[in-house]
């Protein structure tokens, strides 16, 4: 929660500036990730694809190059079988033979020996040159197959250790019959499994790529990168024969193998004329090794542009942010000055021990008030008050009670009922001012009498007056007149009133007068 509140503080999410900065930069962050990530997962796809174009190339030509190997094999046989006697192997002059079969077996590079063998399975012409004492194969599957099928196709074996030479070897067979189409012998050629070892040695493979000779019934013929452990392994588990050649001849497929649990990508080639696949499969894993390397430098690319696109979107927002304070404290500050302002316009105006207009703002008002009684001919008052007698109230009471005395009588002239556009003013010391706009004399006499009143009403105590109560009293004087440009309307009213407040304090104070022109 508190973190929560934290990240909101930081990304000023109470501001609606903060919140579109922060949906522009999530949008740009979210924008630039989507879009390495189709670029990179396109790029993989691309090498995933083009590694099975590869595998299914690889296959496909070595399809064509084993269905090559057990041709020219298969019509060497036929060859043999053809230059046979037609009452079989009887007739035939075994020394003459093991040349032929000698001089056949140097033409072809992947054949390891063709040998002949009789109905008892015993070897009766080699290229080798020489049959061995114990030269008996009946036992041998081809053998067995052969003797059981009479049809003269060609048969491919399963790989088995020569008697002859120990090495491994594809049987590739073919059944001699008889005239009369009984068995009379099986020709076999066999050809080196380290043919392919070596063939398939030529290709640009990574160590744990794959590239097999597989018979169609799932037993392993050759595997490379294995040794001799995976000849006749069975593989038929694999879902290269429980799926994919159950629906297809040559394809692609992917899958974890069961020899060594790698995951590769396969590409498969069923020959045409016998029952062998070849399959090659590529290291997925590698691949995605190699593929990351190759990316890398996109990769670091993206994370440092879309870094800086952050870093550079951050310090707008900062710059931003730190504006938009900046502009929030300068409106506080101008608020705070024009609030100022107006406390101190108000202050100038204002008299600080009464809270009445002061002398200036008297000056002001009462121009102000001339210049429009010269425009509509109305006449302006003014009433010029003075608190009696109040030398002595200060010298009795003291000027701090002098100071509250003044404060009473603002008061009380304040709360007379006057027009709105009046003003009363403090005119300076213990003397108050009323300036009556629109107003002439007698209005401005009644005016006064009741300020008059109001302060006696008010009893405040004057030990020292020698008026007739020992309370605070005021004089008032007013005046008249309406203004005329050509003279000192400011001065003849003052004076007017001045000379009025003159009589009234001769005539014995606490009364108001008004001076006639
Ligand atoms: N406490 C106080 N006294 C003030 C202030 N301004 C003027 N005074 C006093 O008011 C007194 C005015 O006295 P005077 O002009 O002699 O007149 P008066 O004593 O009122 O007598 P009359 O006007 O003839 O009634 C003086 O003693 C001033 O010191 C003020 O702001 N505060």
């Amino acid at each position: 929660m508190k973190f929560k509140k934290q990240v909101a503080r930081a990304l000023a999410l109470d501001s609606s500036l903060g919140r579109s900065i922060t949906f522009f930069m999530a949008g740009l962050l979210i924008a630039g990730v989507a879009t390495s990530t189709w670029t990179l997962s396109r790029s993989w796809e691309r090498a995933v694809a083009d590694t099975e174009r590869d595998a299914i190339n690889l296959s496909v030509s070595q399809a064509r190059q084993a269905e090559d190997t057990f041709l020219q094999a298969e019509l060497v046989l036929r060859d043999i079988r053809r230059s046979l006697p037609a009452d079989g192997l009887l007739g035939v002059d075994v020394k003459q033979f093991d040349g032929y079969l000698t001089e056949l077996k140097a033409r072809l590079p992947q054949l390891h020996g063709l040998m002949v063998y009789d109905t008892q399975g015993d070897m009766r012409a080699t290229s080798f040159g020489k049959v061995p004492l114990m030269s008996n194969n009946s036992d041998r599957e081809y053998f067995v197959y052969h003797r059981r099928n009479g049809h003269g196709s060609i048969h491919i074996g399963h790989v088995i250790r020569s008697r002859s030479t120990g090495d491994l070897v594809i049987p590739v067979s073919l059944r001699i019959s008889d005239s009369s189409g009984g068995f009379a012998g099986v020709l076999l050629a066999t050809v080196k499994i380290d043919y392919f070892r070596h063939f398939y040695g030529y290709f640009e493979l990574q160590n744990r790529d794959l590239l097999a000779l597989i018979n169609t019934d799932g037993t392993a013929l050759y595997v490379r990168p294995y040794g001799d452990e995976m000849a006749n392994r069975n593989l038929s588990a694999s879902p290269l024969f429980t799926r994919e050649l159950a629906r297809k001849d040559r394809g692609n497929g992917t899958w974890v193998s069961a020899l060594d649990h790698v995951e590769r990508i396969y590409g498969f080639a069923r020959l045409e004329r016998y029952p062998l696949v070849v399959a090659a499969g590529y290291d997925k894993p590698a691949l995605w090794n190699s593929w990351l390397n190759d990316s890398l430098p996109d990769l670091v690319l993206n994370a440092m542009l879309l870094l800086g696109t952050l870093l550079m979107g951050s310090i707008i927002f900062r710059q931003v942010r730190l504006n938009v304070r900046n502009q929030t404290e300068l409106a506080v500050l101008r608020d705070e000055l024009t609030s100022i302002n107006h406390t101190l316009q108000l202050m100038a105006l204002a008299d600080g021990l009464t809270g009445l207009a002061n002398r200036r703002q008297f000056d002001l008002f009462l121009a102000k008030s001339l210049k429009a009684s010269a425009v509509t001919q109305k006449p302006v008052a003014l009433i010029m008050i003075d608190i009696d007698e109040f030398k002595r109230y200060n010298d009795f009471y003291g000027h701090v009670a002098g100071d509250n005395c003044l404060r009473m009588v603002g008061e009380i002239i304040q709360k007379l009922k006057l027009c709105h556009n009046d003003l009363i003013a403090r005119y300076g010391g213990e003397e108050f001012a009323i300036i009556l706009p629109d107003t002439g004399p007698e209005a401005a006499l009644f005016v006064a009498r009741q300020a008059v009143t109001a302060v006696r009403s008010a009893q405040i105590p004057h030990i020292k007056s020698s008026g007739r109560y020992p309370i605070v009293t005021i004089s008032a004087g007013c005046y008249s007149l309406i203004a005329d440009p050509d003279f000192d309307d400011a001065l003849r009213l003052k004076e007017g009133a001045d000379k009025a407040l003159y009589q009234a304090k001769v005539q014995g104070r606490d009364r108001a007068i008004a001076a006639t022109a």
